[in-house]
């Protein structure tokens, strides 16, 4: 098909669509379960679809995931063999939107394909290495620049607390930053602190199914949102901008370096909060820092300053706060031009042989922590901090 340039343009709707994602085309009408408030915006997004240009399969992707979360709800089909190559892949995009609840995936569908929509009006003018604000996030901010991709946490008025959509949300970007042309991953925070860990209020969204039932399916976002820092494959870098709590400092040790500003602390309070370690720090922070000041840790909950994070290494260097920003880019742009393919396999060597236990110990993390949720222990404390009773 000629486009207005005199440009081919491969119409990719809904043939090529519908063939990658095997939709049946009824299916693209929108279940009357599904009615919520964005239904006028999710049917005409779906409308919309059809006319634009091939986005590529990653994209194609993203919006099988979100239209099956918004029109079915999770993914709760058996995963498809490891030769079903194409179902699988697309299983595993829907899989990890997790719990995302249905509005949410029909508003994050809408405004991934007015993101479609708006750069393939001006696709001309768009550079492809231009800085790359990319869309269909609600809490964090992802950008694509100077072959750096950056996840922000952005929920600075919560201390970028983490929600079960942050969750996974974190888990999408991390997916599209794995296979984007970056050649290295930044996770940040925006605002004072880095993150102060798992929302707590993730504690209150209770299903009619019963607690049981939650802390069952928060086991398998947990593991599975742990698994994405296991598993990718490029250059993965932290820069704590502020204080850190909770499973943000754990998964720390799953990061290839660690930049802290002089103001960011290191906390992981597990004990007061009557929870065990997860992020699969029981094994790596005894490995970084040796057992005595791992427990010190992760048993007493004692927390860091940066200088001492560092001096035990956790974190790789420390930048005055004043500086920060501008010292860790300029860093970071600096190792984002060495070749990404030897950086990839660079890291692949130094952490392949521990993937497997890790695996193994993310399980067992989240399999005792399933258990924790349930204790008193762990509602008390939780109950002390939502009625403002405590604070770490
Ligand atoms: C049934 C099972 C369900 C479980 C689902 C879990 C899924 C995966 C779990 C993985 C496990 C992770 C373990 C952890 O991460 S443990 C760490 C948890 N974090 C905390 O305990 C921190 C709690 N927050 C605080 O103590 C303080 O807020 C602070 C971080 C010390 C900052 O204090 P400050 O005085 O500076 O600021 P405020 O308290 O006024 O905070 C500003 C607003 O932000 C809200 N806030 C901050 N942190 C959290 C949080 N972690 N959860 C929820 N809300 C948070 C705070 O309430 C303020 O909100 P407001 O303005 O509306 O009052």
């Amino acid at each position: 098909m000629a486009g207005a340039s005199g440009r081919v343009v491969r119409r990719w709707y809904p043939h090529v669509l519908r063939s990658f994602l095997q939709v049946p085309a009824l299916q693209l009408h929108v279940s009357k379960t599904a009615m919520r408030a964005s239904q006028k915006d999710f049917e005409s997004a779906l409308s919309q679809v059809k006319l634009l240009k091939d986005p590529g399969n990653e994209v194609k992707l993203k919006l099988y995931a979100l239209y099956k979360q918004a029109t079915e709800g999770p993914c709760n089909t058996p995963k498809p063999g490891v030769f079903d190559l194409i179902n699988k892949a697309k299983w595993d995009a829907w899989n990890a939107l997790g719990s995302l609840p249905k509005e949410t995936a029909r508003q994050n569908y809408v405004d991934l394909v007015s993101g479609l929509s708006s750069s393939s009006d001006s696709s001309s003018q768009v550079k492809p290495e231009a800085d790359r604000k990319q869309r269909g996030y609600e809490t964090l901010v992802v950008t694509s620049e100077d072959s750096i991709t950056k996840i922000m946490m952005n929920r600075p008025a919560k201390k970028n607390a983490i929600t079960t959509q942050m969750y996974n949300e974190i888990m999408l970007a991390l997916k599209a930053a794995s296979k984007d042309d970056s050649a290295i991953t930044v996770l940040t925070g925006n605002g004072d602190y880095y993150s102060s860990g798992n929302d707590l209020s993730n504690f209150t969204d209770i299903p009619p199914e019963g607690i049981e039932e939650k802390a069952k399916s928060s086991a398998i976002l947990l593991r599975d949102f742990v698994d994405c820092f296991i598993d990718f494959p490029k250059p993965l870098i932290a820069a704590v901008n502020g204080p850190a709590v909770g499973i943000s400092v754990t998964i720390l040790g799953l990061f290839d370096t660690v930049y802290a500003s002089s103001r960011a602390t290191f906390h992981t309070p597990f004990s007061h909060l009557g929870q065990s370690p997860e992020g699969c720090s029981s094994y790596t922070f005894p490995k970084i820092m040796g057992p005595a000041k791992a427990a010190e840790m992760l048993i007493f909950g004692k927390k860091l300053t940066a200088a001492e994070a560092c001096a035990q290494g956790l974190v790789s260097e420390v930048f005055p706060d004043s500086t920060f920003q501008k010292e860790v880019w300029t860093r970071l742009k600096a190792y984002s031009k060495l070749p990404p393919n030897a950086m990839r396999i660079s890291k692949q060597v130094i952490r392949n042989r521990e993937k497997e236990k890790l695996h193994a110990i993310n399980a067992e993390e989240s399999r005792v922590l399933q258990e924790r949720w349930l204790s008193d222990e762990c509602t008390n404390a939780v109950m002390n901090f939502l009625t403002r009773k405590a604070k770490l």
